[in-house]
């Protein structure tokens, strides 16, 4: 039987909707010292896709199913920990040096410490590692005033990595870290720019140490594991904010779905948190993965090929504050060019933006 290094380290990434979670964790996994490392996804919503935007060396990542971390799922995470463990001892996969835990964005990552921190078995086998947490340099004070679980990652941080800070100005940078010191005057702040500081080090933030932390921290880990207001549908998170998920069967027109994507977030975009997706496009053999955050839509990227069963089919996961599916899933209608009665199509909103709230010109 394979003895483990004991515990092995776990290192929590965490950080709200499309702060840059996976993309930091790609680009630390292509360094040879986390090749051993298990990656452990918990996506928010019915339909997950980061497990195909994580690329990993090995077969070392593991998707949770869908639902919050931070409350129905936690169970699994228990399981899963002990199921790789036994996978480990018994050799049916390879040695594990590290766990990486990427939390969903809306993840409340208190409960999350809690599960590993207190469950006898797990802990004699495990150890936190520290808790990285993103913030994007664009989005983050907003987000910081308007979730309390954006609060509650920076926070509980040992490491705070500043994202986006390419397209951020510096007074955005600068006001974002000064917030984020008087949350959490122990975490070191790095800025994900600067290379150095985004290598696999960054994950090794030594024991979880509690004496580091603000004081509501310690309040919060011996708190009874918190329940929000909990709704039994995966797909909602409280009573405003929501997941859905658009779809299309056919390719779709080029340009079809950068169109739809600013027009959502010129419309709604204070009530957009998160679009991504992968999608077929006419002529393309390789899909596309679109992403948006906010009002900010990012430059597509293309998966190497199609994940097998879903060649061909657009799925596009949204997340919402406040803003119920039908005004968006009309407008990808409208803009990927199926037909319906009495709705403008993507020619008459170019023209016309306000056509799509029943103005006409
Ligand atoms: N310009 C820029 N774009 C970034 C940076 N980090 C991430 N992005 C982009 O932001 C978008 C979201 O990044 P992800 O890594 O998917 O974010 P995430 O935190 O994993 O998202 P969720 O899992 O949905 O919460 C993608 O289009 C990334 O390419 C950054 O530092 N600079």
């Amino acid at each position: 039987m394979y003895q483990l290094p004991h515990p092995i380290p776990v290192s929590i990434v965490t950080g709200f909707l499309g702060a840059g979670k996976s993309t930091l964790i790609n680009r630390l996994l292509r360094d040879p010292a986390l090749s051993d490392a298990a990656v452990i996804i918990n996506e928010f919503g019915e339909i997950g896709i980061d497990h195909l935007l994580v690329e990993s060396a090995g077969d070392g990542i593991i998707e949770l199913s869908n639902g919050c971390l931070c409350c129905s799922v936690r169970g699994e995470l228990i399981d899963t920990l002990a199921n790789l463990l036994d996978a480990v001892q018994t050799e049916r996969v390879r040695p594990v040096g590290r766990v990486i835990i990427e939390t969903t964005g809306l993840a409340d990552p208190v409960p999350v410490l809690q599960a590993v921190m207190a469950h006898p078995a797990i802990a004699a086998s495990f150890r936190i590692d520290g808790v990285v947490t993103l913030v994007d340099a664009l989005a983050g004070l907003a987000t910081l005033d308007g979730h309390i679980e954006a609060v509650r990652q920076a926070a509980v941080a040992d490491r705070i990595v500043l994202t986006k800070t390419d397209i951020a100005s510096a007074e955005q940078t600068n006001a974002l870290q000064d917030r984020l010191t008087a949350l959490n005057p122990m975490a070191k702040i790095v800025d994900v720019a600067d290379g150095e500081a985004v290598r696999p080090g960054l994950l090794a933030a030594g024991l979880f140490d509690l004496a580091r932390k603000p004081d509501a921290v310690g309040d919060w880990l011996s708190a009874e594991p918190a329940h929000h207001h909990h709704h039994h549908d995966v797909n909602r998170h409280d009573e405003h904010i929501r997941a859905f998920a658009l779809a299309a069967d056919r390719p779709l027109a080029p340009g079809a779905i950068e169109a739809f994507q600013h027009r959502l977030a010129a419309n709604h975009g204070d009530r957009l948190l998160r679009l991504k997706g992968v999608v077929a496009v006419e002529g393309m053999a390789r899909p596309l993965v679109v992403h948006g955050v906010r009002d900010m839509v990012y430059p597509p990227s293309r998966l190497e090929a199609w994940p097998p069963g879903s060649e061909g089919l657009t799925r596009i996961v949204v997340i919402t504050r406040d803003l119920p599916e039908a005004p968006v899933s009309e407008l990808f209608a409208a803009f990927t060019g199926r037909p319906g009665i009495d709705r403008p199509d993507r020619a008459a909103l170019e023209e016309n933006p306000l056509s799509a709230f029943g103005f006409r010109r």
